[in-house]
């Protein structure tokens, strides 16, 4: 599991450790391994170490201090590197240092504060890599000038030049929304961020996620508290699945209700059943008309048609809210999951009928243009676009507004309880960005909740937690399956379910 914690959080850690060790001692320890780590991209790239520029970045904070420190280490270590002073007061210490390393230094700010846009091209155009020491987590909101200036000429510079230089982030891409991955200003693309402490929400969210390249996590040793987002891992799936013991038998695996694929849409009956099924119930009680039960019994003779007792419900897929007789049936299953207090999963058209509040065993799982429409029927008039900017305050804000726990579909899938629990993950690619997929997740989803649900049901997990890590770990699922599926290729939503039980597999196998 990925632990992400908020800047505040991340300062309060640092203090005591500050106030204990010598001074610099944190910053230089945080430089070596920003230092360590360009080393291991140009032995990665192949590139040799005497022949590579390195160009520092250097803001007027701390995160500056990180990038003169790691420029004498690399100086050291016999590369060439050159430092851009783009502030005033640059980190005195850290700048004594990197010049005792002969390092060289260059004011790019003119007497007005102004970038000197020829110096800078001239120094970004000679360097193999460039180390963002602009702002950390110290910055507040989009870079302002001349940073922002400086990132925009030397964006423009990267598109131009044959030999695109590396660009190593020091703690965070500088710019970003460190706590919530919002990106409302220019932003240097990193091929690698080196974070300290630990990993930050910006880094874990999109759109912010998306310019941070890997991701290096620095331990400087801070204890820290309970993380603001985590991302899970396939051993933190395997922990939260249910494989069936010698006793089991098909009713307690968990049996899930399923109300999805409609005259129609009768096909997301099928790719919901085999999402489920793939994924590990006992039974799939399939509740819907004529057409989709046949299709759904051509596929999978073992599902059963009709009501019976369940332990959770997967209800909408395939289902148009206008259609007056299948949105009843929704509604049925939702009546029947709030009055037994089973987990449920509300997909595509369940979105729209849904009641104001719901509980937090209750998964909505809405694309961005359904999340801005819930929230706009909530009062809180917001577009796709708006989503899309700013996926996890909108996740967050969801769950807080509904009471259900909210998985936000994307290339970062965004899972927010209403409790506070928060994951992000990004294990797909953009080949599941396919018809139907959907439809499988809600029948991942299904499962996982259906074999847990002793622990949901009645009351159980009232604040979400446990309900949003099984969201994620469908996400998870999902995503491993899609990529398997894809082998780099495109996929259908049913290769895509078919390759579930072989990702299953693999997850519990994992160390
Ligand atoms: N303290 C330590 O020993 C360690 C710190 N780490 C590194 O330090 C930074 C945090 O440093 P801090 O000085 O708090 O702030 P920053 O350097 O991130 O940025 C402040 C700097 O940026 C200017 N600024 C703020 N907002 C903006 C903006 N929107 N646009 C332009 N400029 C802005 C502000 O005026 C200051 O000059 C942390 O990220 C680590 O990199 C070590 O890693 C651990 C030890
Ligand atoms: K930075």
């Amino acid at each position: 599991m990925i632990r992400a914690h908020e800047a505040q959080a991340i300062r309060e850690a640092e203090a005591p450790l500050l106030a204990a060790t010598p001074t610099d001692a944190l910053m230089t320890h945080a430089a070596f391994a920003v230092a360590t780590a360009v080393l291991e991209e140009l032995d990665r790239l192949g590139a040799r170490r005497s022949g590579t520029t390195v160009l520092l970045l250097v803001g007027g904070g701390n995160n500056g201090g990180d990038a003169l420190y790691a420029g004498a280490y690399l100086a050291r270590r016999g590369l060439q590197v050159a430092a851009a002073l783009c502030t005033d007061r640059p980190h005195e210490r850290g700048l004594a240092a990197a010049r005792r390393a002969r390092v060289r230094t260059h004011d790019v700010l003119d007497a007005a504060g102004r970038p000197r846009e020829e110096l800078l091209t001239v120094l970004a155009d000679r360097a193999g890599v460039w180390l963002d020491g602009l702002t950390g987590i110290g910055a507040r909101g989009a870079l302002r000038e001349p940073l922002a200036g400086i990132v925009t000429a030397l964006a423009d510079r990267r598109a131009a030049m044959p030999d695109e230089p590396t660009v190593v982030a020091v703690d965070v891409p500088s710019g970003i929304g460190v706590d919530d991955g919002t990106v409302a200003g220019p932003v240097l693309r990193a091929d690698v961020t080196v974070t300290m402490g630990a990993a930050k929400p910006g880094l874990l969210a999109r759109p912010a996620e998306a310019l941070a390249g890997r991701l290096v996590v620095v331990d400087i040793g801070l204890g820290l508290g309970e993380a603001a987002l985590a991302r899970l891992g396939p051993a933190d799936v395997a922990d939260l699945l249910r494989p069936p013991l010698p006793t089991d038998h098909k009713y307690t695996r968990g049996v899930l209700g399923l109300v999805a694929g409609s005259t129609t849409y009768p096909g997301a009956a099928v790719l919901a059943a085999a999402g489920a099924l793939r994924t590990g119930v006992g039974m799939v009680r399939y509740l819907g008309p004529e057409g989709p039960t046949r299709l759904v019994h051509e596929r999978f003779p073992e599902v059963v048609a009709g009501s019976g007792r369940v332990q959770a419900w997967a209800a909408g897929s395939g289902v148009d809210p206008a259609d007056e007789g299948r949105a009843e049936d929704v509604r049925d299953a939702l009546r029947r999951a709030l009055a037994d207090g089973l987990p449920a999963v509300l997909d595509a058209g369940a979105l729209a009928l849904a009641p104001e509040r719901l509980p937090a065993t209750v998964v909505l799982t809405p694309h961005a243009g359904e999340l801005a429409q819930l929230l706009t029927e909530r009062g809180e008039r917001t577009s796709r676009a708006d989503v899309e900017a700013a996926p996890l305050p909108a996740a967050r804000r969801a769950a807080a507004l509904t009471g259900a726990t909210v998985l936000l579909k994307g290339a970062t899938t965004v899972v927010a309880a209403p409790g506070g629990t928060t994951l992000t993950q990004a294990d797909g690619g953009p080949w599941l960005a396919t018809a139907g997929t959907g439809d499988v997740l809600a029948g991942v989803l299904g499962a996982l909740l259906a074999q847990r649900a002793e622990d949901l049901a009645g009351g159980g997990d009232p604040d979400g937690a446990l309900t949003a890590e099984l969201a994620a770990a469908a996400a998870l699922l999902h995503g491993r399956a899609g990529t398997r599926a894809s082998a780099g290729g495109p996929v259908t939503a049913l290769t895509v379910a078919d390759a579930l039980p072989g990702v299953v597999a693999d997850v519990l196998a994992s160390p």
